[in-house]
């Protein structure tokens, strides 16, 4: 299967799978060509600014409405979300954990999700869930949208065919995609099974962040995001529709496929990046900046400054500051850091924190480099280094990230997690020197 895509951030796109099948010069024809049906699909308030405004307009054979019967409500026993409080007896904690193992048994994407914190509330589209997916089949008449939040994918095993209304992303580990809020998707397996991190957004969607005096070049820059070319298929045969709307689940029976969008253009639609496109910033003379210099992107809460979930990526790099403590500082921070590691090694730690692995410092939790690596990171020759094959992330957002009963009672859990700062032993000796020895 050859997918195409569009370059560009957040661009009114136009595209069209059979000539012709785009309206030209207006939305809503008496009769659309091919016999396709009109249907808008809002990301925005009708009325939102000019700058934050997103829709598109989608030419299908038949409208979303047509569905044959009403919802119903289904479990998804392992997908939460916020408020979820109180859901377990694990006390206070930095914690990490080792990867989430890929079931024996079948399961899809959607039945693979596994809910490790909650932040916020879905009522008040606010806050984000991070999410493990783990999965060894496709999904194949089972369709799914998420009312509550666009989902930011991070694949970190196997690649995913991610087939939405809109359009098709081949998304495999190094590059993550967005599904925004309310789009139909399924997502196959590209050719074996999966594992991946996910935030679920229940904010305002991701933007990327400004550059304020780095200017109009680097870090993730807009042609780099790529959004599927419309296809569809037509398929008369009976299928599913999941739909996620606050929290809870419901399932409706289709007699055909709903991804039956033959073209469509707007602003409001699915994309996928490549993470090794994202062109760092750093430090070159001296001191280890703020890793805000690595947000590929941002979702604003309102309040300036404040996002209600920073996607950060801690990409290969050169490390060549002088006369300085490389690796991450110590520190205690007001916004609360899930991070994953999607390849190699982090610097901040030298053991323990693996490729699928979790960690979670929540809001004003202590935490920084082991033992081990303040050790080297003090000792070393501060000759130019390259962090290389290495690719760590972090979805950092402003509210507190509740635990679920899931990540607490995870096999997967590391209790010996905070033993890896106990050799960071007393220096201070009294005289200016300290002992570094
Ligand atoms: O805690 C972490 O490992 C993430 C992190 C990295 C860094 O370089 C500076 C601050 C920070 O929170
Ligand atoms: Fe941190």
């Amino acid at each position: 299967m050859t997918v195409r895509y569009m370059p560009g951030f957040g661009n009114d796109f136009e595209t069209e799978s059979l000539p012709g099948a785009l309206p030209q010069g207006q939305n809503s024809p008496q009769r659309p060509a091919y016999g396709l049906y009109a249907e808008q699909l809002s990301g925005s308030p009708f009325t939102a600014p000019r700058g934050t405004n997103e829709r598109s307009w989608l030419y299908r054979i038949r409208p979303s409405v047509r569905h044959t019967s009403r919802f119903k409500p289904v479990e998804y026993a392992r997908w939460k979300s916020a408020p979820n409080l109180d859901d377990h007896e694990l006390s206070l904690g930095q914690l990490r954990w080792d990867p989430i193992p890929i079931p024996n048994e079948e399961t899809d994407f959607l039945a693979g999700i596994r809910t490790m914190t909650t932040a916020g509330d879905t009522q008040g589209q606010s806050g984000m869930a991070a999410h493990i997916y783990v999965a060894n089949a496709s999904m194949v008449d089972d369709h799914f949208f998420n009312a509550d939040g666009e989902l930011l994918i991070v694949p970190q095993e196997g690649g995913i065919r991610v087939m939405t209304e809109m359009g098709i992303m081949e998304v495999t580990p190094g590059e993550i995609c967005i599904v925004p809020r309310g789009m139909i998707f399924k997502v196959e397996l590209m050719d074996g099974p999966v594992r991946g991190y996910i935030c679920e957004n229940y904010g305002a969607k991701f933007t990327l962040p400004d550059r304020g005096p780095i200017g109009a070049n680097c870090l993730a820059n807009p042609r780099d995001f790529k959004t599927p070319v419309a296809w569809y298929e037509e398929k008369e045969t009976p299928c599913r529709l999941t739909v996620k709307w606050c929290g809870r689940f419901y399932r409706t029976e289709i007699d055909h496929s709903p991804l039956d969008v033959v073209a469509w253009h707007g602003n409001y639609s699915p994309y996928k990046y490549d993470l090794s496109t994202f062109s760092p910033v750093g430090a070159i003379l001296f001191d280890h900046p703020d890793p805000s210099i690595f947000t590929v992107l941002t979702a604003p809460s309102g309040e300036e400054g404040t996002a209600n979930v920073d996607f950060v990526i801690f990409p290969p790099r050169w490390l060549v500051a002088e006369h300085t403590f490389r690796p991450p500082w110590y520190h205690r921070n007001i916004m609360s850091e899930f991070m994953g590691l999607i390849k190699g090694q982090y610097d901040a730690k030298e053991a323990g924190f693996v490729p699928g692995g979790i960690s979670l410092h929540n809001m004003m939790l202590p935490h920084g480099p082991d033992a081990t690596g303040f050790e080297k990171a003090t000792k070393a020759e501060l000759k130019p280094v390259k962090l290389d094959d290495t690719m760590a992330f972090m979805f950092e957002t402003r509210f507190p990230q509740n635990l679920t009963r899931f990540a607490a009672e995870s096999e997967a859990l590391q209790d010996d997690y905070i033993d890896c700062w106990t050799g960071l032993r007393k220096r201070f000796n009294g005289t200016p020197e300290g002992d570094w020895s």
